[in-house]
Order: structure tokens, then C-alpha cells, then sequence
């Protein structure tokens, strides 16, 4: 992974389309790391999110597409899927020299060029922890996009968290069923583990408390340790302990194959999405 030389003070306009979590979470980085809000424009046609960018963010966004995106050096799409296409209509005409970054799930940069006019496109796909800086994002960049392109997206994007570069586009839907989605993999099983713990006689705060700071402990160790997954699990699973008897259980029950069919499920749904949404 490069680092990227872009000072915030060599940060362009930047024009959100979209101004909902997604968008929030990469101005809210952007904003942390000094980009004036001035810089800062958002179509967002909605009232409610726009209050909420005021209130939250101090950022006031445009409910329709106007010549002030002409000022945008690079757009950022964080729309949905399903209103992709709809978004850009009105959008295209007064951003075709600026660079794109889209972050919306399973669409193709070419249904994004057909749409925007340009193929200076990058397709991210990052995941909200990016909305306390621990996002974890996959990009990639069409071969239109120079050096230049890509080192100020990095930087745009190291706001909110750290970052990879996919070398084949069709990878994205993998990061997609593994980090775009996989945060609420991990909140689906903290609402497991607390409620098991709720019925051995915890109080419900205390289960959380213990369960959220497992995951953040676990995931540090093995961020910190040279060694794999498999042998941080073997050195909690005493032969014939406690570990042991839940671990076998997990695979007597086929959790792991299920677990990995399930972000197969994911993997296919992004490309569904290209499908249904993509032309
Ligand atoms: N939420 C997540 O965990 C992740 C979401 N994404 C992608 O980010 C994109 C946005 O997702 P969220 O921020 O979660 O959704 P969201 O619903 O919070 O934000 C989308 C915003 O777009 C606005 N919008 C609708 N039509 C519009 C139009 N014609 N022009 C401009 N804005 C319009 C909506 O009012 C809404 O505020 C999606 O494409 C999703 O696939 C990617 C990674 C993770
Ligand atoms: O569920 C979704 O479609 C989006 C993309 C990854 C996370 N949320």
C-alpha cells in the first residue's frame, strides 16, 4: 500500500452526492483532518439529512444539483444502488472533468462512466467504522486515473480509517462480503454472545460490556501477532476445557461452512445489484 503525500491544503472542492451514513462518515474524517467545510459540497435531496449535516457537521447541502458543482475537482457517489442512476441524471453535466469516487455497493465503474460522462473513476467500497476512524476500505481504480487521482483519494480515504487497492474491479465484491459488510457480522454475534449471557445470569450491560471488549481484544491481538487466526484459537482451547467444548459444538454445527456460505451470499447479491441497478 502507498502512502499518499495530498496535504489537506491540497485538497480540491469536494461534492458529495448523497449525504446519508456513508457520505457523513467520509466528511466527518475529512473534517477531523482540517479540510475546511467550505470545501465541502452535498446534494442531498432529502430534509431530514440535510438538517442532520447541519446539526452534526455544520454543513449545509444543496437539495438539487447546481452549477456549484462545477467547482468540485472530485465526487464522491453515496447514494444507493437503486437511485444510482437517477442521482447522476441531473449531477453529469457539471462534473465531467473532475474525478469520481463511488462507494455504492456491486455498481460497475462502467455503468458509473455511461452515466457520468467520464471513466476518471474509482469504486470503493468502505464500512462504518469509518464513522470513528476505524473503517477499513477497498478501492479500485480504473486505468484513466493517474497517480495524482488515486494518492488524493487515499487521502480522502485514510481519513476515516485504512485502506486497499483491489487489482481486478470484480474483487470488490469479495471486500464487500467480507469488510463492507462484515460489521454487522460482528454485531449479529455480539448480540448472541450478550443474550448468552443474559440467560447464564448476567445483567445485560455488564454481558455487552464483556462481549464488545472480547471482540476489540481479540481483533487486537491479532492485528499485534505474527501468528495466524488457527493458533491464537488453539491457545484459548484447552484439550477437554470450557473453549473446547463451545469450539466443538461450532463445528459439530458446520458455523464456520455456514458462515462462509452466508458472505457467498453477500458476493452474489453485489453482483445481483449490478444487474438490477447497473444499466
Ligand atoms: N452503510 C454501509 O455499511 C455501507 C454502505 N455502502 C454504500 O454506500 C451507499 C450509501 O449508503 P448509506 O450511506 O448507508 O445510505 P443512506 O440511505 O444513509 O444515504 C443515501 C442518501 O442518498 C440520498 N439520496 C437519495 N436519492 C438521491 C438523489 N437522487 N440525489 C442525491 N442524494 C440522494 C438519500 O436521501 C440518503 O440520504 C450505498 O450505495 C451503499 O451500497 C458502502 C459500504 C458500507
Ligand atoms: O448492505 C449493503 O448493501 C451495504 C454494502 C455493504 C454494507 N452495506
Amino acid at each position: 500500500m502507498s502512502q499518499t503525500n495530498t496535504s489537506h491544503t491540497a485538497f480540491p472542492s469536494i461534492a458529495f452526492i448523497g449525504g446519508g451514513n456513508m457520505a457523513s462518515a467520509i466528511m466527518g474524517g475529512l473534517l477531523r483532518q482540517g479540510v475546511p467545510a467550505s470545501k465541502i459540497i452535498v446534494v442531498e435531496p432529502f430534509e431530514g439529512a440535510r438538517q442532520a449535516l447541519q446539526n452534526n457537521l455544520g454543513i449545509a447541502a444543496l437539495p438539487v444539483a447546481s452549477e456549484a458543482l462545477r467547482r468540485a475537482g472530485l465526487v464522491v457517489w453515496a447514494v444507493k444502488p437503486q437511485s444510482f442512476k437517477e442521482a447522476a441524471a441531473p449531477v453529469a453535466d457539471f462534473t465531467r472533468e473532475a474525478l469520481h469516487l463511488s462507494v455504492a455497493a456491486g455498481i460497475t465503474t462502467d455503468s458509473v462512466a455511461g452515466w457520468t460522462g467520464t471513466r476518471r473513476i474509482v469504486r470503493a467500497m468502505p464500512n462504518t467504522p469509518a464513522l470513528v476512524g476505524k473503517g477499513m476500505t477497498g478501492l479500485y481504480a480504473r486505468p484513466e486515473v493517474d497517480a495524482q487521482g488515486k494518492a488524493l483519494i487515499e487521502a480522502v480515504i485514510a481519513s476515516t480509517g485504512e485502506l486497499s487497492w483491489v487489482e481486478k474491479e470484480e474483487q470488490l465484491d469479495a471486500v464487500t462480503a467480507l469488510s463492507g459488510s462484515g460489521p454487522a457480522y460482528v454485531f449479529l454475534f455480539l448480540e448472541a454472545m450478550t443474550q448468552a449471557g443474559v440467560d447464564m445470569g448476567l445483567s445485560a450491560e455488564q454481558s455487552y460490556k464483556l462481549a464488545v471488549a472480547t471482540f476489540q481484544g481479540g481483533a487486537e491481538l491479532a492485528a499485534r501477532s505474527t501468528e495466524s487466526a488457527e493458533v491464537l484459537r488453539q491457545r484459548v482451547t484447552s484439550k477437554g476445557g470450557t473453549t473446547y467444548a463451545a469450539i466443538t459444538h461450532m463445528q459439530q454445527q458446520k458455523l464456520p461452512e455456514h458462515f462462509i456460505e452466508a458472505m457467498r451470499k453477500a458476493e452474489a447479491r453485489a453482483k445481483e445489484l449490478a444487474a438490477e441497478f447497473g444499466k
